[in-house]
């Protein structure tokens, strides 16, 4: 009877620490993250990828995201502490110790590198890693707390995943998978700062200079109005000139757009509702998964076929 006590509290223990890791890694955020790589691959492969390369991908993606995300962690950990949505991290809540992240972190980010050279290639791999050094310097440590552009110029290395999954793909680097990681960079100023509108008080209890902060809600609304246009139209390009994807992408990044710029336009006109700004903020989410998914579907040949079968009808009937 003791010795199941025992065990068991030892057992509990261990998944709690397995539990303040995976938090440390912000797992929620991964999987979007993913489906841009996985967008990206299915157009870079024309509808066929190779099932092992994408696993390898996705875990390799996954493990230097985790690895970034440990490491803003560790560097953010005093405001996350002062901040009421972020206080209860594993960091500020003194569930694991610097010390320990910064060796998990290392873990995860060499594991990453090591996995992407040896079964995707160099590039993919160093892309990751370019991933991680820029959120974790660029981002977390030179513009998070000193501009208010921070998200502008640090969301580039949310885009990055984009062009990892191309590089899986094709060793280099073409327009398309230029325009695809565009796509996900202009689209992270609506994303943020519809949120940062609701949570501007905590950003400001902390001195993070983000937009609603110094500039006001309605500098913000105008600025979420301007990188939603242009990302709408961003993504457009990817069926015209560039011819990356085909009709059904357009119909679908047209639609989404178009809800896109609605909700952002109704935002513009009210600056001040909350429930607008989270509206748009969790639309951003769909929006950036939903155009995603309209990439791979779009590229599959089962697509082609479907399209090719209903043409060849309507021009005998
Ligand atoms: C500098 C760029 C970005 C910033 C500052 C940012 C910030 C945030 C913040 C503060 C949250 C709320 C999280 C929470 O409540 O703990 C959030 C949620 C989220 N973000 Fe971003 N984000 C950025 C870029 C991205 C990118 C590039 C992606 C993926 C492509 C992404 C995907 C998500 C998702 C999926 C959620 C919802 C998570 C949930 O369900 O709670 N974000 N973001
Ligand atoms: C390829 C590769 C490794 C890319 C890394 C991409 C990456 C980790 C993007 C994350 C973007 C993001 C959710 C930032 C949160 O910012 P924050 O730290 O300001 O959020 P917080 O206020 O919740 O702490």
């Amino acid at each position: 009877m003791i010795e199941t006590n025992v065990s068991r509290r030892h057992h509990d223990t261990f998944l709690q620490v397995v539990q303040s890791y995976y938090q440390l890694t912000k797992p929620r955020i991964i999987p979007l993250l993913l489906i841009t790589t996985a967008g990206s691959m299915w157009i870079a492969a024309k509808g066929e990828v190779d099932p092992w390369l994408l696993i390898i991908t996705m875990i390799g993606g996954t493990l230097a995201a985790a690895s970034a995300q440990t490491i803003n962690c560790i560097y953010d950990r005093d405001i996350d502490y002062d901040m009421e949505r972020t206080r209860h991290r594993p960091m500020p809540s003194g569930k694991v110790q610097p010390r320990d992240a910064l060796i998990f972190a290392i873990a995860l980010a060499v594991l990453s590198f090591t996995l992407l050279t040896v079964f995707a290639n160099l590039l993919a791999a160093f892309l990751a890693f370019s991933g991680i050094i820029f959120y974790v310097l660029v981002y977390t440590h030179w513009l998070k707390r000193h501009s208010t552009q921070n998200i502008v110029i640090g969301g580039a290395a949310g885009a990055i995943p984009a062009l990892v999954g191309w590089a899986a793909v094709t060793d280099t680097l073409s327009w398309a998978a230029w325009l695809i990681f565009a796509i996900v960079f202009l689209w992270t100023p609506p994303h943020f700062w519809a949120l940062a509108l609701m949570i501007r008080d905590d950003y400001a209890k902390v001195g993070i200079p983000m937009l609603p902060v110094v500039a006001g809600d309605k500098a913000t609304v105008r600025q979420i109005w301007f990188y939603t246009v242009i990302t709408v139209t961003a993504t457009i390009l990817l069926f015209y000139p560039l011819h990356a994807s085909g009709i059904v992408y357009a119909v679908i990044a047209l639609t989404l757009g178009g809800v896109f710029v609605h909700k952002s336009w109704r935002l513009l006109q009210n600056p001040e509702d909350k429930t607008i700004a989270r509206e748009l903020f969790l639309y951003s989410i769909s929006y950036m998964m939903l155009l995603c998914l309209g990439m791979v579907v779009d590229s599959l040949p089962v697509t082609h076929h479907l399209l090719s079968t209903a043409f060849d009808y309507l021009h005998l009937s």
